[in-house]
C-alpha cells in the first residue's frame, strides 16, 4: 500500500487484469518500435526528439502515449503514420518495415481532416474508391462503418451540418472502413468540450470492442489515457525518451465510476509523478519563475 494517500501500488493487479495481460501478451504483435531514434537538424544544431523508444503492441490492445510537451509524441506519431522519416531504428506493421504512409495504418488527428466539399458518405468512401472500389461497392462498405459509428442518419449530411464530436466519429468510421492493422490517433478528441470528450472516449471503446483492431493513441490528458488504455508509454522530454510502460490495473469494461476507483488513482499518482516530477522549493521556483510585470492599474487597494 502507499503510506501517503493510502492507495495500494499501481503495479497491484486483480486475477482477472493479470490473466487478462496474460492473454494480450499472447495475441501475435502486430506493431513493433524497435531502437527508434530520431533526430532534426535545424540553425541552432541537432535537436533529439527520439531517443531508443522500444514497444511493443499486440493484436487488438490499446496502447497510450503520453508525456510532457515537447517529449516527440507527435513525432513519434508522424513517424508511425509513414510521414516522418525516422534517424535510426525500425517501426514494423505485422513484421514488415514502415516505410512511408500505407492502408495497413489508419490516422485520426485532433484537425478535423474531412472534406468539407463531400457529404459524409462521401467522405468515408474516398479511400475506398482511390483504392479502385466501384462506386456501389464503396457506398455499401462506407455505410456499414457509418453505422458502426451510429452516423447512419448522417450519410449524407455535410461536415459544417455536424458537431465536433460526429466530425471525428466520421474520421474514426473513414480510417477503419479501409481495414487497417493498426488505428493511430493523435488527440483527436483534444477540441472538443469536456462532456463531448468523454462521450467519444465511451464511444471509441465501444467501437474498438467490435471491431479488431490494434490502437495507438496519443494523448496529454492522464485521465483519457487510464480510461482508454491496456498500456500506457509515457515519454520524457528532451530527448524523447520511454521513461515506462504501466500496465493499467483498472478492470474492464470501463466506466466513468471507475475515475475513483482505487487502482485509477494510483495510476493516476505514478503517471503525474513521472510527468509532473515534485516542483523545486518555493525559493527557487519564486527566482525562476518571477516575470517582470508591468502594472496597468493605479488603484491603492489590491485584488488580494
Ligand atoms: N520539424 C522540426 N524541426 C526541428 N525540431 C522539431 C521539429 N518537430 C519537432 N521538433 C522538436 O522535437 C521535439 C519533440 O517535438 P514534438 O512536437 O514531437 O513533441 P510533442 O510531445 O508532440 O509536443 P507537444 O505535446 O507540445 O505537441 C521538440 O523539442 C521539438 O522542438
Amino acid at each position: 500500500m502507499n503510506n501517503i494517500v493510502n492507495l495500494p501500488s499501481y503495479l497491484e493487479q486483480s486475477d482477472a487484469v493479470r490473466e487478462r495481460f496474460e492473454r494480450i501478451k499472447q495475441r501475435e504483435v502486430i506493431l513493433e518500435v524497435k531502437n527508434l531514434g530520431k533526430t532534426y537538424k535545424t540553425a541552432k544544431g541537432e535537436v533529439t526528439a527520439l531517443k531508443d523508444v522500444n514497444f511493443k503492441t499486440h493484436r487488438r490492445e490499446f496502447v497510450c502515449i503520453i508525456g510532457p510537451s515537447g517529449c516527440g509524441k507527435s513525432t513519434l506519431a508522424r513517424i508511425l503514420a509513414g510521414l516522418e522519416s525516422h534517424t535510426s531504428g525500425e517501426v514494423l506493421v505485422d513484421g514488415k518495415p514502415v516505410n512511408g504512409p500505407g492502408r495497413d495504418r489508419g490516422m485520426v488527428f485532433q484537425g478535423y481532416t474531412l472534406f468539407p466539399w463531400l457529404s459524409v458518405r462521401r467522405n468515408v468512401m474516398f479511400g475506398l474508391e482511390m483504392n479502385g472500389s466501384l462506386r456501389e461497392e464503396a457506398a455499401r462498405e462506407a455505410d456499414l462503418w457509418l453505422e458502426l459509428v451510429g452516423l447512419e442518419k448522417f450519410a449524407n449530411a455535410y461536415p459544417h451540418e455536424l458537431s465536433g464530436g460526429m466530425k471525428q466519429r466520421v474520421a474514426i468510421a473513414r480510417a477503419l472502413v479501409n481495414q487497417p492493422r493498426v488505428l493511430l490517433m493523435d488527440e483527436p478528441f483534444g477540441a472538443l468540450d469536456a462532456q463531448s470528450r468523454a462521450k467519444m472516449q465511451q464511444h471509441l471503446l465501444e467501437i474498438w470492442r467490435n471491431v479488431d483492431i490494434t490502437i495507438v493513441f496519443i494523448t496529454h490528458d492522464l485521465d483519457e489515457a487510464i480510461f482508454l488504455a491496456d498500456r500506457i508509454l509515457v515519454l520524457k522530454a528532451h530527448p524523447g525518451e520511454v521513461q515506462e510502460l504501466i500496465e493499467v490495473p483498472v478492470p474492464r469494461p470501463r466506466s466513468a465510476q471507475q475515475y475513483v476507483s482505487p487502482e485509477f488513482l494510483a495510476t493516476k499518482a505514478r503517471l503525474e509523478s513521472l510527468i509532473h516530477p515534485p516542483t523545486p522549493p518555493v525559493d527557487e521556483q519564486a527566482e525562476a519563475v518571477k516575470p517582470r510585470m508591468i502594472r496597468f492599474v493605479n488603484v491603492e487597494d489590491n485584488v488580494e
